[in-house]
Parts: C-alpha cells; structure tokens; sequence
C-alpha cells in the first residue's frame, strides 16, 4: 500500500470540506446529505461533501440568473483581467493544487503539476480572447441597409465534467464562459470535488463576482442535478464532458428547452504506426499518448495499429520502456504512474486483457492487476497480436493497456481507423509528407496528431466528430460556443425603396 499521506498545502484554507460555493458563498446542501470522497490509492477517506438535489441546484442557478444582467455589463478588458488574476492565483497555488489532484484523482505529482499548468492555460488563453470578441460588418443585399453583427453571452450555462482531469477540465469550460460574459452553475465530479473547490475559493480572490461562478456536488443525485440543468429554461447552455451514454441522455434532457450544447464525449483512438515512420519518435508518442494518466484520457491511444515491417522493432522498443515504468502513489518519489480512479475501471480493463488473451493475443508486458500496492492498480501492459474481434478493438479501453495490431496498407489501417463509432483523436507516425496529409485528411476524427502523441494545447481546438460529441474547447473557437451572434439591420440609409415591396423587387434592385 502506497504511503499516501498529502503532503500539507501550503494553504490548508484551499481544501474545502462538506460545502459548496453559491452566491459567493460556502453552503452546504439543504438537505444537511453528505457523500464520501475516497483516495484512489489507498482507498482511505479524503473528506465529505453536500450532496445537492433539485432544490440547491435551483437555487444555484436563479443565482447565476441574478448575476447574468451585471456581468454581461462588465467590459470584455474587465473579464479579461479578472481571468487573468485567476490564472495568476492558480499558478502561483500550482503547487497545492496538484497536492489536491493527486490526493483525489491519483496521478503522480508531476503529472499534476503539468495539468495545473494546463489548466490554468485555458484562463490564460481566454483572458486574452475575451477582448477580440469582434463582430462583423457585412454588405447589405438590400439597397438602404447596413448589416452588422454583435457577440452577446448565450447567458447561464450548466456546465458537467469528469474526474480525469479535476482542474482542467472545469477550466476550459469556465475561461470561456466568463470571457464571453456568462454567468455558470459547474457541477464538479463526485470522485475529484476538492480541486474544483479549490479553483472557487481562487475565483474568489481573484474578484470574480458574487453569484458569476457557482460550483455545486453531487454523487448518488447526479442524476437528479443534471435533469435540473438541462431541463431549466434558464440555462440556455449545457456543455458536458463524459461518457457518450450520458452525453445522449443529457441531449435528450435538454431538447425541450433547446439548449445551445457542447458535448466532449467518449474516444477510441487509433494509433498508427507505418513502416517509413522514425521508430524513436514513434515509439515516444504511443508512450506518451496511450499511458498518459494511466490510459484514464479521452484523447489516449487506445487501438495502436502497427505496419507488419516495423512491428517487431516497434513493439521490442516500446515494451522496453513500459517495463521501466513505476507504478505507485502518486506521491511517492519516481513513480511515473499511478492508480486508476475505482475498481469498476480495474474491471472493465482486466476483463480487455483477458479477451486479447482468449481471442489469441499475446501479453508481453504486465497484464495483471496490483493487489500488493491496492485495489485500484493495474500493471501497464502490453499486448502483440491483436485483432479485430477482441474488445478492445471497439470499447474505449480507459485504462494502461496497450494493444498492438499488425496491419499491411494505408487503405486498410484507415478503413480499421474509421470503423469506428466514435471520432474524437486520432495519431499517425511517417516520414512522406505526401501520406501526411492524405492520411489526416482520411482520419474521420475531430483532431489528428501526426508524428507526435500529445496534441493538447489551450490554443488548439479541442473536439470530435461521431459520437464523440459537438463543439470546440480551447482555442479561438471555443468562445463562441458561449455566444450568439447576434444581426442587426439598420435600414433607411439610402434612397427609399421604390416599388412594390415583394422580396425579389427589393433584393434584386
Ligand atoms: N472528450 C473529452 O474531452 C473527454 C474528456 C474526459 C473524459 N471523456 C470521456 O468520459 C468517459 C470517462 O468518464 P466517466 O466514466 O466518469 O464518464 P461519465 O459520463 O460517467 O461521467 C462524467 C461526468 O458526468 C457526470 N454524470 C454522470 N451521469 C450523469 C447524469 N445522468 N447527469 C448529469 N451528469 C452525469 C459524472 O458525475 C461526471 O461528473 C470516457 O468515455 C471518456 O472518453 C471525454
Ligand atoms: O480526457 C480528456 C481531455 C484530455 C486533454 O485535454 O488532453
């Protein structure tokens, strides 16, 4: 069992227990109803928090109703200095911070370290965007007129995220919103709340204004507080970052009150390796791209396709180095990975090595789970041999497995590639710079990663096609996601219109 005491913050007033943040304020839920957090590593407990149901969340968002008319007001400079001192607050907290996520999701200190980076990127990114929120001026059809459009905030958004990323994933929805002047009801992850707490009491310090940030939890009613968000008319916007099952169901909640929606879902990415690749780079990148976070990211590699001439080499090579990995408690020094996040995921990846293995698959690395160090380890592995019928040919494995299939030609590696459902990354290794851009534009995936396996970047826009979801985070595009353009005709500028008025009298003049 890792040695899995948390280091003391620096800031113990970071670490909020038992309360959510609504209106400014610490709250607990009216119910006085709490659920546990647990340490992934050690099972042990980290701390309470209120569970909310309909009626908190309600209130929550008549809240960030209250707050929308004011903070639509502020000028884009004023939202953009306010994210910036937010991202300050967060990195100069960087430390505590990723105290707080490995505690709560696992991943060693390091790694954590990096997403507070990360995160805090998306405030960065944002504070910067929120002043170039620029409309257009377009030439009227109509003799008299003048066009011209306006970004306006879409209003109160519910925004839901996963436990993968506790900061980062809240972040690069939050930058985004409060850039384009939205107020927002975040409802943390029931196994990651502290570190969104902790963003909160930032968001304070930073002078985000009352009632503009509104971070609430749940864990047995997480049903119940998404139908609260998604069926509000007051929410014109829902942004959700999960599985696809969920995704669907929150779609469907949200139909009636025709919501503006961002969905990151679920991936299942293919990983190609073709015999003109550098096998060094190559090799770097399945690293890098299948055991980030265990294998516990949307965008891993999850079917890693290698052509039959450089197999061998490749898969020598990079089994090498997944033996020198170290498994442990995030904490701990050298240890490069920790545990996964419950044993339903330790489930679902045991159950994928076994399949390889009946279905004649090849174990040469790992494959097993870690009772020695707890319940929620699993060695990363490495498969040979793979095919097409195994599971994890088509299930998002989320977890430290890699699986190597051989294949012979371009035509049929992105055949296999687009086979399936889902479509969010996809990576692709090779020296022709002809096949480079055949084969990205070939990948029916919303981000394509060539020769290199991490593409993760505040600046970069982030999203899938499929049932991987709708909608860009990051970049110059995520904005919009929280804006609508609005059209305004300003007419009587010219010579009256003559005539009659049909349409086509009027537009053809
Ligand atoms: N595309 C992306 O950017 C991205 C990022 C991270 C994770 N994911 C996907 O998420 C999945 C793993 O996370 P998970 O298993 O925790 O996903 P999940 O869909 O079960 O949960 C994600 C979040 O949704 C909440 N949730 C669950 N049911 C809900 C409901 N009925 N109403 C409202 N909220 C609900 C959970 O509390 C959690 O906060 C994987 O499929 C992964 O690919 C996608
Ligand atoms: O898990 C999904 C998000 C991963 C990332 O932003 O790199």
């Amino acid at each position: 069992m890792p040695n899995q005491n948390i280091p003391p913050l620096k800031d113990p007033s970071l670490f909020k227990q038992n309360v959510a943040y609504v209106n400014g304020e610490w709250v607990k839920a009216k119910s006085g109803k709490t659920f546990e957090v647990q340490d992934p590593s050690t099972g042990k407990l980290i701390g309470t928090c209120p569970e909310f149901d309909k009626a908190d969340t309600d209130n929550a968002i008549a809240t960030a109703a209250a707050a929308f008319p004011s903070f639509r007001q502020t000028t884009a400079r004023q939202r953009a200095r306010m994210l910036h001192k937010w991202y300050q607050l967060m990195m100069d907290n960087q430390e505590d911070l990723a105290k707080l996520i490995t505690w709560e999701n696992g991943k060693p200190l390091a790694d954590a370290k990096g997403e507070v980076a990360y995160a805090a990127g998306f405030f960065e990114w944002f504070s910067e965007e929120a002043p170039r929120a620029d409309g257009d001026t377009i030439p009227a059809s109509i003799p008299g007129n003048r066009v011209f459009t306006i970004k306006e905030p879409v209003g109160v958004c519910g925004l839901i995220t996963p436990w993968n990323f506790p900061a980062a994933m809240i972040t690069r929805k939050i930058g985004p919103a409060i850039a384009a002047g939205c107020t927002v009801v975040a409802k943390s992850p029931g196994e990651t709340p502290f570190t969104s707490l902790a963003l909160a009491e930032l968001a304070d310090r930073a002078g985000i204004p009352k009632g503009v940030v509104n971070v609430i939890s749940a864990l047995s009613n997480t049903a119940e507080v998404g139908e609260a968000l998604t069926s509000s008319q007051t929410v014109r916007k829902v942004s959700f970052t999960g599985s696809t099952a969920v995704g669907k169901l929150l779609m469907k909640q949200s139909a009636d009150t025709l919501k503006k929606l961002s969905f990151e879902l679920g991936g299942n990415a293919p990983f190609i390796v073709f015999d003109d690749a550098d096998l060094d780079i190559a090799v770097a990148g399945a690293l890098a791209s299948k055991f980030r976070s265990s294998g516990q990211t949307c965008v891993c590699a999850n079917r890693i396709y290698i052509q039959e001439g450089i197999y061998d080499k490749f898969a020598s090579a990079f089994a090498e180095k997944v033996k020198g990995f170290k498994v442990g408690g995030g904490y701990d020094e050298g240890v490069t990975h920790g545990p996964l996040i419950h044993d339903r995921a330790i489930t679902k990846v045991d159950a994928h090595v076994r399949d390889a293995e009946k279905k004649g698959g090849k174990v040469i690395v790992g494959g097993n789970k870690m009772p020695k160090l707890g319940s929620n380890f699993f060695e990363p592995t490495v498969i040979t041999g793979m095919n097409k019928n195994m599971q994890l040919a088509s299930e998002e494995t989320f977890g430290p497995v890699a699986g190597l299939f051989p294949f012979e030609t371009e035509k049929e590696v992105v055949d296999m590639a687009n086979s399936a459902e889902v479509g969010l990354a996809g990576y692709f290794f090779s020296r022709d710079l002809q096949r480079c851009y055949r084969v990205a534009e070939a990948l029916e995936t919303g981000m394509v990663g060539v020769n290199t396996g991490l593409i993760s970047d505040p600046a970069a826009p982030f999203g899938g096609v499929k049932l991987s979801g709708f909608g860009r985070e990051g970049s110059k595009y995520g904005m919009s996601e929280y804006q609508i353009t609005k059209m305004v005709t300003l007419g009587g500028m010219g010579q009256p219109l003559q005539g009659s008025w049909v349409m086509r009298d009027i537009m053809y003049k």
